[in-house]
């Protein structure tokens, strides 16, 4: 009775186990299960995602890749032929501005200081010079080229200034007198102002018009003139006139110097002199200008 009794409770609790087990393993499988397929999406998703961004790399890669030839060609033709430029000292290198340095006369006095070894700034507002008249420099780390116009005050650090920006034949100075006056007024104001504010020398391109219609030939520095201040060439003469009498104002009172007689120069530019390229610039030299060595 007592083992017949105890058989059924050993299988009731044995069944109970077997429950319990079947159970375990039910869990543990559909687990297993949800984790597989939880890791298969995930690494379908990737797939699909790193496939995706395979893609648009590829397509980015073809769009770029022409563009990168392009920059290398360019990069080809800008690696410079540049005029040979000496090596100047830091204590020696200047920082020169040229006002009307796209022109002729400016153009060329660019070249010689970029030859020289100095840092040129050319500021031009392009209405007789050329961009291309100073293009072989673009680029350089010495140089740059300024659109503006100098009837604007310019605030920009140099160590000298040569103020050559006007019109210079009839036909220019004489389209927009008013223009030709202002430039070389205001303008020369303006040059004379930032020489004044940062401590430059400061050389002003004249012109052998400022003595009229001389009758004394060839003209000296004493020579005072034959001006006619109301004639059609009034506006280039009589605003050049205007200009020189500026600078001597401004070197006489002490503005652009410690010592007033060699900072502010003023250099005649003659027709005959121009065909000679730069020489007008020596002639400056007997002014003892720094500016022009
Ligand atoms: O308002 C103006 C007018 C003119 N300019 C520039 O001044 C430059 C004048 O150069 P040009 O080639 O016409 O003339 P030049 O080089 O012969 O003149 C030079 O000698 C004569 C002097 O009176 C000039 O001041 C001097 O520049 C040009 O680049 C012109 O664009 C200005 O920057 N601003």
């Amino acid at each position: 009775m007592v083992n017949k009794a105890l058989q059924r409770l050993v299988s009731a609790v044995n069944r109970r186990r077997m429950k319990l087990l079947l159970g375990i393993a039910l869990i543990a499988y559909v687990a297993s299960v949800w984790g597989n397929f939880v890791n298969m999406s995930f690494l379908l998703n990737r797939s699909i995602q790193e496939n995706g961004e395979l893609k648009i790399e590829r397509k980015i890669e073809e769009i770029v890749e022409p563009l990168r030839e392009k920059i290398r060609d360019l990069e080809k033709s800008f690696t410079q032929k540049y005029p040979p430029v000496k090596f100047l000292s830091e204590k020696d290198r200047k920082r020169i501005l040229i006002t009307g340095g796209a022109g002729f006369v400016g153009s060329h006095l660019t070249d010689k200081l970029m030859m020289d070894g100095h840092e040129v700034t050319v500021v031009d507002n392009f209405f007789t010079g050329r961009k291309r008249n100073v293009e072989h420099w673009i680029g350089h780390e010495n140089f740059e080229l300024i659109n503006h116009d100098v009837v604007e005050p310019l605030y920009i650090e140099v160590d000298q200034i040569y103020h050559l920006a006007s019109p210079a034949s009839p036909p220019n100075y004489m389209y927009n007198p008013i223009k030709t006056l202002k430039t070389n007024t205001i303008g020369t104001l303006n040059m004379l102002g930032l020489a004044k504010r940062v401590g430059a020398r400061l050389l002003l391109a004249s012109t052998s018009e400022v003595y009229g219609d001389p009758e004394v030939h060839p003209q000296s520095e004493g020579y005072w003139g034959h001006v006619n201040p109301i004639g059609p060439r009034a506006c280039y003469d009589e605003g050049k006139r205007v200009a020189e009498t500026m600078c001597y104002a401004y070197m006489k009172q002490g503005h652009i110097t410690g010592q007033a007689d060699d900072r502010c120069v003023v250099a005649h530019a003659s027709r005959t002199e121009r065909r000679l390229s730069i020489s007008p610039w020596e002639r400056c030299s007997q002014a003892q200008g720094p500016a022009c060595q």
